[in-house]
């Protein structure tokens, strides 16, 4: 595990904002920490990076303790939390260089940064010109400077319009996949963690609730997926005789189950060849407030 904690707890005064919270963040991962505003992942992440201490249990990063290896962890660790620390009257460029100098890294690194986080052509404009989703990923590329092999990221694509929050996705699923880093990531928002995360965890009011893959989740939060065909009751009746379970029906689509996207693509076959014409095929998951209740539910 890339990171572990064990017991983890953290009060403000009297008021405790992280309880016993046990973090399993596998190697590669992209981990989604999730909850609403308030249930602590802020605290909790502050504590993964030992700017605040802990009241009780333990943290271990690279199977390392963090207390005791502090400096070692750390230097391994690229993390943005809150607004990144981008000078606005410097260029992207030079932001970089600077920061560059500071942690003794090869000047040559920033190029590949700016390309990684694509923004190689406004590498020489001010930093402050910069849109939100920019100048996350202006953050980004500073906290991978030095080559950390886990990145812990607050938030990043809070208030971001859906095109940055995309290239966001994009470039931390490209991190995991091309370059080997481990991702967590904290988000309020279940649809855009479940696009790119490979592992979840799920807390509110300071206590995990779910924690698990992403294919743990899915059996939990059973997407459904509609199906807007041109006559629903004999796309209906036609998948029921080949097996397959409507859950709902109305005179524009059906719903079923989403199982796998193996039997999706055989259902849309099937309604092809039949001669009935798909309009469109859409998955939906729950939202976090729907998925907290069925995870209460089921406890
Ligand atoms: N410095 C502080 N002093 C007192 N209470 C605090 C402090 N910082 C946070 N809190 C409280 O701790 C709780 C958890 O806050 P935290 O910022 O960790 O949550 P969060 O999940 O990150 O939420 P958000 O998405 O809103 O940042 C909240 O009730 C918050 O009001």
């Amino acid at each position: 595990m890339v990171i572990r904690t064990e017991g983890l707890s953290f009060s403000f005064g009297s008021q405790q904002v992280v309880k016993a919270l046990s973090l399993q963040v596998p190697e590669g991962s992209i981990y989604g920490f999730l909850g609403p505003n308030g249930a602590g992942k802020t605290t909790t992440i502050k504590m993964l990076l030992n700017l605040l201490k802990t009241d009780e249990g333990s943290i271990f990063v690279f199977e390392q303790e963090l207390q005791t290896n502090r400096i070692d962890i750390l230097s391994k660790i690229g993390s943005l939390i809150e607004q990144p620390a981008i000078y606005g009257h410097l260029t992207g460029r030079e932001n970089l260089i600077n920061r560059a100098m500071l942690l003794g890294v090869k000047e040559a690194r920033v190029d590949e940064m700016l390309a990684l986080v694509k923004l190689t052509n406004a590498a020489s404009k001010k930093a402050r010109q910069y849109s939100l989703g920019m100048k996350q990923r202006l953050g980004i590329a500073l906290a991978l400077l030095s080559d950390p092999k886990l990145l812990i990221l607050d938030e990043p694509t809070n208030g971001l319009d859906p095109n940055g929050i995309i290239e966001i996705r994009e470039l931390l699923i490209r991190l995991t996949r091309e370059h080997g880093k481990t991702v967590f990531i904290s988000s309020h928002l279940l649809g855009e963690i479940e696009r790119m995360a490979t592992h979840v965890g799920i807390i509110n009011n300071g206590e995990m609730l779910f924690q698990g893959s992403i294919t743990d989740l899915e059996e939990i939060s059973q997407p459904q997926v509609f199906i807007e065909t041109e006559n629903t009751a004999d796309a209906g009746n036609l998948l029921t005789k080949n097996g397959y379970t409507v859950s709902a029906i109305n005179t524009e689509s059906l719903t079923v189950p989403f199982i796998s996207k193996k039997q999706m693509g055989d259902i849309n076959a099937l309604l092809n060849r039949e001669g009935i014409t798909v309009y469109s095929i859409n998955k939906q998951h729950k939202d976090l407030e729907n998925l907290f209740l069925s995870i209460t539910q089921k406890a």
